[in-house]
């Protein structure tokens, strides 16, 4: 079985605030994905735990209820199980995962559809985790200006900022079924296809004893498991935050922070086999959740290289293992409308 990736647990509360932004940003260059050790200080730990009650009770809305809401172009709402495809050039068939995203909430109230299910309570507590992620995103970009030397420091941050205009920003909850013998039959079945995030970075929880996320390491080849405790946080309230680097901060960035290639997939078959056996392992062969918060720059925000001395020394350039990082776009809006065109056919299809 493959190693499990060696990706750093970082304290944000530590009291050297400059090492904390100088740790961040070299786990943002080597793997492009750090563990946020979870004390339950920016995000409560009742505050995850609630989301994911109101998650599961989101996806076991009647069906007609869902479809209430299916998903857009402006990519809010309801996704069907295998209606959205993120590695078109390698799947038979779309994303073993039924995904529902939330854009921005006004006085607690969603503007979108939200399937009738959920209590207006339910969906303005819905509204404030996003706020509790939107806070930690900030202090994330803050970080990462900082630990970079960006000029000014506040060069992410700004761009972050909700009066510069709408973001694509998302609040994504996800179940992926559990394997069954006529899902993963066929070896390319995944429960989300390989892809980088498109937006700057993103938040992603999960639940402990529910693995499946891998990263592809810098040899282009390799797939590596990201554990959902990692060695050192077994005792903490919550299992660590996963932050990525996304599309956007590697633009800005040249490269130099890296947008890894990531997916989810099945638990081995053989895994039932070895769990019988009395094996100990992180595996599960149950319905999988996770939420992921993609933060995005206001739409407008343009992606050329910010101003660091660290960036312009970099001369890695983009593309190293990631076939989407080749710029082809100006704008935080342009890049997300490619990249959703490239992952919904049939929702942008009589536009192709
Ligand atoms: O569910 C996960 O662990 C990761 C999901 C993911 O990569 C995504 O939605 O972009
Ligand atoms: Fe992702």
């Amino acid at each position: 079985m493959a190693t499990a990736a060696k990706i750093p647990v970082i304290d944000l509360s530590g009291d050297d605030q400059t090492q904390v932004a100088k740790d961040l940003v070299e786990a943002a260059i080597e793997h492009g994905f750090v563990y946020i050790k979870n004390t339950g200080k920016d995000i409560p730990v009742e505050a995850i735990d609630g989301a994911f009650a109101l998650s599961k009770k989101l996806f076991d809305a009647p069906l007609s209820e869902k479809q209430a809401c299916t998903i857009q172009k402006n990519n809010r709402g309801w996704s069907a199980m295998n209606y959205e495809t993120l590695d078109p050039a390698n799947q038979r068939v779309g994303d073993f995962k039924e995904a529902f995203n939330f854009g921005e909430f006004v006085d607690g109230k969603a503007q979108q559809p939200v399937p009738p299910t959920m209590a207006p309570d339910e969906e303005a507590q819905i509204g404030a985790f996003r706020d509790l992620c939107y806070a930690l995103s900030l202090k994330l970009n803050t970080l990462l200006g900082a630990g970079l030397g960006v000029s000014p420091p506040d060069f992410f941050t700004a761009a972050h900022r909700r009066d510069r205009g709408p973001s694509g920003t998302i609040l994504r909850f996800l179940r992926y079924p559990a394997r069954t013998t006529e899902l993963a039959a066929n070896e390319t079945d995944v429960r989300a296809g390989a892809h980088s995030d498109y937006g700057s970075l993103t938040l992603l929880f999960r639940l402990r004893g529910q693995p499946g996320l891998e990263i592809l390491l810098r040899d282009g080849k390799t797939w590596s498991p990201v554990p959902v405790v990692p060695p050192g946080t077994e005792s903490d309230p919550a299992p660590p935050i996963l932050m990525n680097i996304g599309d956007l901060l590697s633009y800005w960035t040249n490269g130099l922070l890296r947008s890894t290639v990531h997916r989810v997939v099945f638990p081995p078959a053989a895994a039932a086999d070895s769990e019988a056996a009395g094996l100990q392992r992180e595996t599960d062969h149950g319905t999988r959740y996770s939420m992921a918060y993609f933060c995005h720059p206001f739409g407008g925000a343009e992606l050329g290289a910010v101003p660091s001395e660290r960036v312009k020394e970099y001369k890695g350039g983009l593309a190293e293992g990631n076939p989407y990082a080749e710029r082809k776009v100006m704008t935080a809006d342009e890049h997300l409308r490619m990249r959703l065109e490239a992952s919904y056919a049939q929702l942008y299809k009589k536009e192709q």
